[in-house]
């Protein structure tokens, strides 16, 4: 069955949300998957505030895919998101989209952008899924500060679907409390518990819970006398902080706009590292770095791996990437020393 013949060609788009490292791609995959199963073709927009994406590397190379890089499309590129929704509808005809935002984006601010592109083409936004990482809530809300904390709420506050995931990371009355704690900040959206993302597809796609008015939203910001939904997004003080930019510098000089408090270094390896020597690393990280991601190749071992670290987490995937792919790293987070990690690198890369 083919969902556009269904709704008269009309994409359906989901906007997957959710702070850095929560598990956005790991429902992605899920979701393709899901899809392809029902002999459905979904097209996906990826997006990175870095000028890699290597978790493209982790969807299917028949998956049409569009990466929006070196920006957060909630802020810096919003007006191409809707080209890049009407390039890909006429260039794939894709049963469905989903578009992944970077982890410090706002989805108020990715819903102007497809609702841009609604007003000159056929697309239905079904839903704002937001992804957490439950055990990185649990630390900040205990901590009750900050802007990622800030900004988690938001995201939060915006979704019509929540994933509690990594629960594995989390006790069962921590659980209960973030339920409370969450329902309390957005009382529409259902909660699903979940680890890896993994999850019962029907509550989500079984029905179109999105609220009427996002439907035909404008390009204007919801108004305070929208759907209660809407008056829990409103772009307060708090939230106009965390839209003030930024620019960072990578090794290579190249420029990235980010929030205001976030920085991202990326390092290109010279060679082969030491897979210890670059564990101790990670594992002495200043707690400024909440995510890192990179392709690499170690000298003690054949396979090349791609490498994840969020909320103090890492994980080692054995991949085979095609074409020239580069050894490279990727480090996000608040304020942390670039030329420190920079030397750090550049020490291991010696040692080899
Ligand atoms: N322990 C645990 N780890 C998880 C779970 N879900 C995902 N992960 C791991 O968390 C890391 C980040 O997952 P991703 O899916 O890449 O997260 P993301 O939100 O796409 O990350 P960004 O794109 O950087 O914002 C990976 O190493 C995943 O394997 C979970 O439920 N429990």
């Amino acid at each position: 069955m083919n969902m556009n013949q269904v709704t008269d060609r009309v994409t359906p788009i989901y906007i997957l949300s959710g702070f850095l490292g929560s598990g956005k791609t790991t429902l992605l995959q899920r979701m393709v998957s899901h899809w392809q199963e029902q002999g459905l073709r979904p097209a996906v927009i990826m997006n990175e505030i870095g000028d890699v994406n290597l978790e493209g590397a982790l969807i299917e190379e028949t998956v049409p895919m569009t990466e929006m890089l070196n920006g957060c499309i909630c802020c810096t590129s919003r007006g191409d998101l809707s080209l890049e929704i009407s390039n890909l509808i006429k260039k794939e005809s894709p049963d469905v989209i989903i578009i992944e935002a970077t982890g410090i984006a706002n989805p108020m601010e990715i819903l102007d952008g497809v609702t841009e592109a609604a007003l000159y083409m056929k697309i239905d936004l079904k839903s704002v899924i937001t992804v957490v990482d439950a055990c990185h809530l649990l630390e900040l809300y205990e901590n009750q500060k900050g802007k990622t904390y800030r900004l988690m709420q938001e995201q939060i506050r915006c979704a019509s679907y929540l994933i509690l995931n990594k629960t594995d990371r989390i006790g069962e009355i921590d659980q209960e409390n973030l339920h409370k704690i969450i329902s309390r900040w957005n009382e529409f959206a259902p909660i699903i518990p979940a680890v890896r993302c993994d999850i019962d597809w029907v509550p989500l796609f079984g029905q179109d819970i999105l609220p009427e008015q996002w439907k035909n939203m404008s390009k204007s910001k919801p108004q305070a006398d929208d759907h209660a939904h809407h008056d829990n997004c409103n772009h307060d003080q708090e939230q106009s902080d965390a839209h003030i930019h930024d620019i960072s510098q990578s090794e290579h000089n190249h420029t990235h706009s980010s929030h205001d408090h976030v920085m991202v270094y990326t390092h290109y390896f010279q060679g082969a590292i030491d897979s210890q020597s670059f564990e101790n690393l990670i594992a002495k990280l200043p707690r400024e770095v909440y995510r890192a991601k990179g392709i690499m190749t170690f000298s003690d071992t054949s396979a090349r791996f791609l490498f994840q670290y969020a909320f103090r987490e890492s994980d080692f995937l054995k991949i085979n990437p095609q074409g020239n792919v580069p050894d490279v790293v990727v480090f996000i987070g608040e304020h942390f020393s670039q030329g420190e990690l920079k030397n750090a690198l550049i020490e291991l890369e010696k040692k080899g």
